[in-house]
């Protein structure tokens, strides 16, 4: 970070998840002897969870910590080369610490996955310890300046008080204590919660970029004969890059949200309220899936919008891109985070709210949703009036589509099993259904939170721009999802096309302050690193001089002319 402040580092999970573990899961005198060398970087560790079998599957993890009351060890131990721990950051060479997640096994039990603090490098000579083996995983998509490890323990033995025992115990004679909360050892919410501001920060920096060039880059005629216009007066460019700038704004708010969200729960749980856990997890797990997969492809159409340029590393939009698209992957893939999402905590709550209980959180609608059930459809039967100017009434459009899509999963799972299939196939086969709930449920909280923070703004000019944004982040979901809002009656055809309408006005009206609603993002040139997005937009003459300090350039004819071209030339 030294070197350019957002660039991945090895020091990412040191900082990202080996401190947050300690603090979460550490016991005082654990704090004491790991955390203050840790904090020192005496102590270097990463978090090593995943292994080259199983990423997902946490129950299906290999790696063994097996409790030797003889010695008062744990002998960790990697069984198989499918538990060889696989991709954890700045494992291969950087760390001398790992907090390894292994099944326990005490007392001739097995008692599930904890955490347990091994060494795994000499403090000084950072020589790997004996029985570890340990290295960097080669070459990946991206992340080129992170030590991505695989580790291996043979029979590796720490002592019992390196196991993580804020929640679980294990007592010197082996007998095991349960955790309050069997959720507390997940861990991960943390990084899931940090990862939603991540995204707004990188839909922040790539519209940045895109709408800044846009605005100095000339193409083309619009009126023949007049001089060619700024690409950002074409209505499919403001069409690609407004939509992100508007999501850019949500997500920012999003991420404050879900950030004091966290900070509130996880002071609950420290003062040993569990009560709102599920309600962190379901959020941070589900805006992690939906802010992530929505960010990951709004940077390729930033890139793509700025045409060639646009896949020149000096835009920067190819390294943020390479950079960004992993958080679909780690901390919890996507796809399974929003059927974590939807099965254990939308349908759950569905089933609640059908009897009658009120409930509260996100998913407080669904009580609502569910009394409107009971009371007598109207004759009409057809969709209510919409307004494409009043932003309340398009949030209550979202929430209403948000408890259909939760209802129709709820209810495919209940025909599946009258069909007979079990339980397990049941579920299954309704996933596809149930990532669509789990999408529009944090669809409809994102455009909730959106409107909301509006009501926290004073000034009346802010306040109309970013009324702006809401309403054009809103309508340009309600077009891109309008199969949804139609099958469950909620959207006719004629609506649909005032709001493609009403779309194009909301571009024309934006176009004026386009640029200033990026800079306000306040990402200075450092930051961004980018020289199409360069804030004085002088980016012809720093194009050329970026170009002619590529390493190709050190020299007018480049030794491969000699060691090729002439020998070649010489055979033909
Ligand atoms: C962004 C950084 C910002 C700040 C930091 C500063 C500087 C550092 C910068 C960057 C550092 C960060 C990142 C660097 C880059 C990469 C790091 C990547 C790391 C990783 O990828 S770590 C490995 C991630 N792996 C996963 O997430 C695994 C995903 N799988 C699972 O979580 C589980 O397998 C799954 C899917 C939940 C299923 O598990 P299981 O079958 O055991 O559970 P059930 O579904 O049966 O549920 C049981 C029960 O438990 C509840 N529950 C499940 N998970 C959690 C949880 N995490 N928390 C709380 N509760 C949970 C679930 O709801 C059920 O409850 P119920 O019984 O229904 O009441
Ligand atoms: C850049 C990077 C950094 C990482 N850093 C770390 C780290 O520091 N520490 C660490 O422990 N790990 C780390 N990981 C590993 C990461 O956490 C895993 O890759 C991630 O959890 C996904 O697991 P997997 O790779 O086994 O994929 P899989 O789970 O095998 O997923 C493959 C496919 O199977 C599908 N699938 C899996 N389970 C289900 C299901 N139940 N229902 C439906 N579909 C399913 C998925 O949706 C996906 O499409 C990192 C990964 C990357 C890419």
């Amino acid at each position: 970070s030294c070197v350019h402040p957002d660039r991945p580092e090895p020091l990412d999970l040191h900082l990202g998840m080996f401190l947050p573990t300690l603090l979460n899961q550490a016991t005082p005198e654990q704090m004491e002897r790991f955390f203050t060398p840790a904090w020192n970087l005496r102590i270097i560790g990463t978090y090593a969870q995943t292994e080259m079998g199983h990423g997902t599957h946490l129950r299906g993890l290999e790696t063994t910590a097996t409790f030797d009351p003889s010695t008062q060890e744990f002998v960790l131990h990697s069984p198989t080369i499918s538990s060889i721990k696989w991709w954890p950051g700045g494992l291969g060479k950087t760390s001398n610490h790992a907090i390894v997640l292994a099944q326990l096994h005490t007392q001739g039990r097995c008692h599930g996955l904890h955490a347990f603090i091994v060494p795994i490098r000499d403090m000084d000579t950072h020589v790997p310890l004996p029985g570890v083996v340990v290295g960097d995983i080669g070459p990946k998509f991206g992340f080129s300046e992170v030590d991505n490890g695989f580790l291996k323990l043979e029979h590796v033995r720490i002592p019992l008080d390196n196991m993580l025992m804020k929640f679980a115990k294990v007592e010197p004679d082996g007998t095991y204590v349960k955790p309050p909360s069997a959720k507390l050892t997940y861990g991960m919410v943390f990084i899931r919660s940090m990862i939603v501001g991540q995204s707004a920060l990188a839909l922040a920096k790539s519209c940045t970029i895109a709408i800044r060039y846009s605005a100095v880059r000339h193409q083309s005629e619009l009126r023949p004969g007049e001089p060619e216009p700024q690409i950002l007066n074409y209505q499919t460019q403001q069409h690609k890059l407004f939509p992100v700038l508007a999501a850019a704004y949500a997500f920012t708010f999003v991420g404050q949200y879900m950030k004091d969200t966290y900070r509130r729960i996880s002071g609950d749980i420290h003062a040993g309220d569990y009560s709102q856990l599920p309600e962190l997890h379901a959020l941070s797990a589900g805006l992690k899936a939906f802010t992530t997969w929505a960010a990951n492809a709004a940077i390729e159409v930033c890139r793509m919008s700025c045409g060639g340029h646009g896949y020149s590393r000096s835009s920067a939009l190819p390294d943020i891109y390479v950079e960004f698209t992993p958080t679909c992957t780690y901390e919890g893939e996507n796809t399974v985070m929003m059927l974590q999402t939807a099965s254990r905590y939308l349908v759950k709550s569905y089933r609640q709210a059908s009897v009658g209980q009120r409930l509260q959180g996100s998913v407080s609608y669904l009580s609502e949703a569910a009394a409107q059930r009971l009371r007598p459809r109207p004759v009409s039967g057809g969709a209510a009036p919409l307004s494409t100017q009043d932003l309340l009434s398009l949030v209550h459009l979202y929430q209403r589509r948000a408890a259909s899509l939760v209802e129709l999963a709820a209810k495919s799972i209940q025909q599946e099993l009258q069909r007979g299939r079990s339980q397990e196939e049941a579920w299954n086969h309704s996933s596809i259904d149930l990532v669509r709930a789990s999408d529009a449920h944090c669809h409809f909280v994102v455009v909730k939170l959106f409107v909301d923070k509006l009501e926290q703004v004073d000034d009346a000019a802010v306040k109309a721009v970013l009324s702006t944004l809401a309403l054009l982040y809103a309508l340009k979901g309600l077009a891109d999802n309008s199969g949804d809002f139609l099958q469950a009656g909620l959207l006719t055809v004629p609506q649909a096309t005032r709001v493609s309408a009403r779309i194009k006005e909301l571009l024309e009206e934006l176009r004026p302050d386009a640029v200033a609603l990026v800079d306000a993002f306040d990402l200075n040139d450092r930051k961004l690193n980018s020289v199409l997005g360069r804030y004085d937009g002088n980016v012809y003459e720093h194009l050329y001089e970026w170009a002619r300090q590529s390493p190709l350039n050190a020299t007018e004819v480049h030794e491969s002319f000699h060691k090729y071209l002439k020998p070649l030339r010489s055979r033909l």
